[in-house]
């Protein structure tokens, strides 16, 4: 199955605002409360706001024009009443938003990393991790920044904004709608506009992603980097995708800063218009001159917020897009789901019934494959680099799941097997042994749920009776031998005994050794011999291996290349083969 991600066209996510709105809905679940207060505050603040010019303009043309300072002195205290509930209420509205752009980030957060654990192999070798940490880190912010800030600024500036331009309209139509025809023509610019704002958006954010990858691959590789002195390799690429980044980000901050002035130029307009025409009404008596200071207070109060708007707007088109790349990986659905089982066939512990298995857009890596394993034997994978041994094995394990036939976990479909089930009952040690920062103790326990609370103490004798303890005599602090950054600091042998001691302390049905001894001296591989020659009677074993002795104990050996798997016969055969096999390919 394909996973690719970013092979979205910027050109094609034109979607409508709408559309991009109910996708913020599920994302704001269990807010209701919270939203539904900051809304509230919203509304108080936005009426203190709009009261305040009807009060004005009240003094003014009552108490003013008449000497009445009284009356001034009393309407004032009232005025700063009034802008104080506004204070409180705006204070209430940005704390609440505030927690729930921060709960929402939280949240998203959680959802993207839970789906990411639960995706399948091929998503991972078709994504790069930079690009997935931008998206976890960076565009989850774009909409925590949405929701703390720009979301209750767009229904606050969107109340005042309907507000003041029905007060404008209901005390004089006339010169209302006057003040209101440079916002008409600015909000259609708007709408034009907007799609080409998200695409600018969505491609930066892309671009960011892009250049997360490349930061990524360097520092996974700085050691090769340094060793071909091979700077200059990364840093043209770093250059070129921080390049890309730079330019998008340039087109996106144009296209996000060209409302700013236009709304500006609208708003000056209005003022104009209102002054020109208020002055004309005035001298023919049909408004007074409270009422025009108060209708200058409107036209601000009415394209104040609509400027503003215009910053929210773009930070609106940010966030969508942003949601436009978490919802890319969100909506992903693993192709892995466990399905129910068919008859169970046979008893082996393993079966491969007509597998064919190919990568996405590559050719056959195996082709109507049919063996089965059987309990307490150990088999052997052998064949050239590059014949489809690993391939083979990670089928067993399902990291992958054929393109065709089935694969058979004790007679039954392996999809049946919930992923605890197949973990308890298949060990594999891979080719590259993962080691987390903490102690080897603590990387033993991980592949052991039950043991993982267990005392140290507890642990060595559990690897006592497995008959693994000789193992951490490679180790100069046993089990509390730190391992650090990801086991870098381990050599790859070590890696490779700490993998073999997690896997084989489970005790499954089913060891796979991937080249798991190719790096431990040959005294210590003697000694992994003898602990898989102690295995129960019943573990089937099987590895693979590039040096023939390492195989030597194996019931049965399988010569894999070029998308068939022979059984090899003796070991004689399983050599010719190879040497043929290698010649071959
Ligand atoms: N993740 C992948 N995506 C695409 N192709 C892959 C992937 N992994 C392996 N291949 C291809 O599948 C084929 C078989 O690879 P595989 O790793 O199974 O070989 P192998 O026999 O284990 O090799 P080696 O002895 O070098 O470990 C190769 O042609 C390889 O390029």
């Amino acid at each position: 199955m394909h996973y690719r991600l970013n092979t979205k066209d910027t050109n094609q996510s034109k979607e409508p605002l709408r559309v991009g709105l109910t996708r913020l809905l599920p994302v704001m679940a269990g807010e209701g409360r919270n939203v539904a207060l900051a809304f509230f505050a919203i509304i108080v603040s936005s009426s203190t706001t709009l009261t305040a010019p009807l009060i004005i303009a009240h003094i003014v043309d009552r108490f003013i024009a008449t000497g009445d300072y009284q009356g001034v002195f009393v309407w004032s205290g009232i005025l700063l009443g009034i802008y104080l509930i506004g204070l409180v209420s705006s204070y209430v509205q940005s704390r609440t938003m505030g927690r729930v752009g921060r709960r929402i980030l939280f949240n998203l957060r959680n959802a993207i990393f839970t789906k990411l654990q639960e995706l399948p192999v091929a998503f991972f070798n078709q994504n790069k991790s930079g690009d997935l940490i931008s998206r976890i880190n960076n565009d989850t912010d774009k909409i925590n920044q949405f929701f703390a800030q720009a979301l209750m600024q767009f229904l606050s500036n969107a109340a005042l904004i309907v507000g003041a331009g029905i007060l404008l309209v209901s005390l004089n139509p006339r010169l209302g709608l006057a003040a209101l025809v440079p916002a008409i023509v600015v909000l259609g610019a708007t709408r034009l506009l907007s799609g080409w704002v998200k695409r600018t958006s969505f491609a930066s954010l892309q671009t960011l992603g892009g250049l997360s990858g490349e930061i990524q691959e360097s520092l996974a590789n700085f050691k090769v980097i340094v060793a071909f002195n091979r700077l200059d390799y990364f840093r043209d690429k770093f250059a070129g995708a921080n390049q890309a980044n730079y330019a998008a980000s340039v087109k996106a901050g144009v296209a996000s800063n060209i409302f700013l002035p236009l709304y500006g130029l609208a708003a000056n307009l209005g003022t104009l218009i209102v002054l020109a025409y208020g002055i004309v009404l005035i001298s023919n008596g049909e408004l007074t001159t409270g009422l025009l200071i108060g209708y200058i207070l409107y036209v601000t109060n009415f394209y104040m917020p609509l400027r503003q708007l215009a910053t929210i707007w773009a930070s609106l088109q940010l966030a969508l897009a942003g949601l436009d790349r978490i919802s890319e990986v969100l909506a992903l659905k693993s192709d892995m789901a466990v399905v129910p089982s068919d008859n169970t066939k046979g008893d082996a512990v393993m079966g491969f019934e007509s597998v064919s298995f190919h990568y996405p857009g590559g050719q056959d890596v195996l082709t109507d494959i049919n063996f089965s394993l059987e309990r307490g034997k150990t088999y052997a994978l052998i064949g050239p680099t590059g014949g489809g041994k690993t391939t083979t094995a990670s089928l067993m394990a399902r990291l992958y799941d054929p393109s065709a036939g089935t694969v058979r976990l004790n007679g039954r479909d392996i999809r049946a097997f919930t992923a605890q089930e197949r973990a308890d009952a298949i060990g594999f040690i891979l080719q590259e042994p993962f080691l987390f920062t903490g102690t080897v103790g603590d990387n033993i326990s991980y592949g052991n749920a039950a043991f993982a609370d267990l005392a140290d103490g507890k642990l060595s004798q559990k690897l006592d009776e497995a008959g693994l303890s000789r193992l951490l005599s490679r180790f100069d602090q046993g089990l509390d031998t730190p391992v650090s950054a990801s086991g870098d600091a381990m050599s790859l042998g070590q890696k490779q005994l700490i993998a073999f001691m997690r896997a084989a302390l489970r005790n499954p049905q089913l060891l796979i050794l991937d080249e798991a001894t190719a790096n431990i001296d040959t005294v210590t591989e003697k000694l992994l011999e003898d602990i898989l020659d102690a295995l129960p009677a019943q573990t089937t074993t099987v590895i693979i291996a590039h040096r023939l002795n390492t195989i030597n104990n194996a019931d049965e050996i399988f010569f894999v290349n070029g998308g068939t798997v022979t059984p090899a016969g003796s070991m004689e055969s399983a050599v010719d083969m190879l040497l043929n096999g290698q010649m071959r390919s």
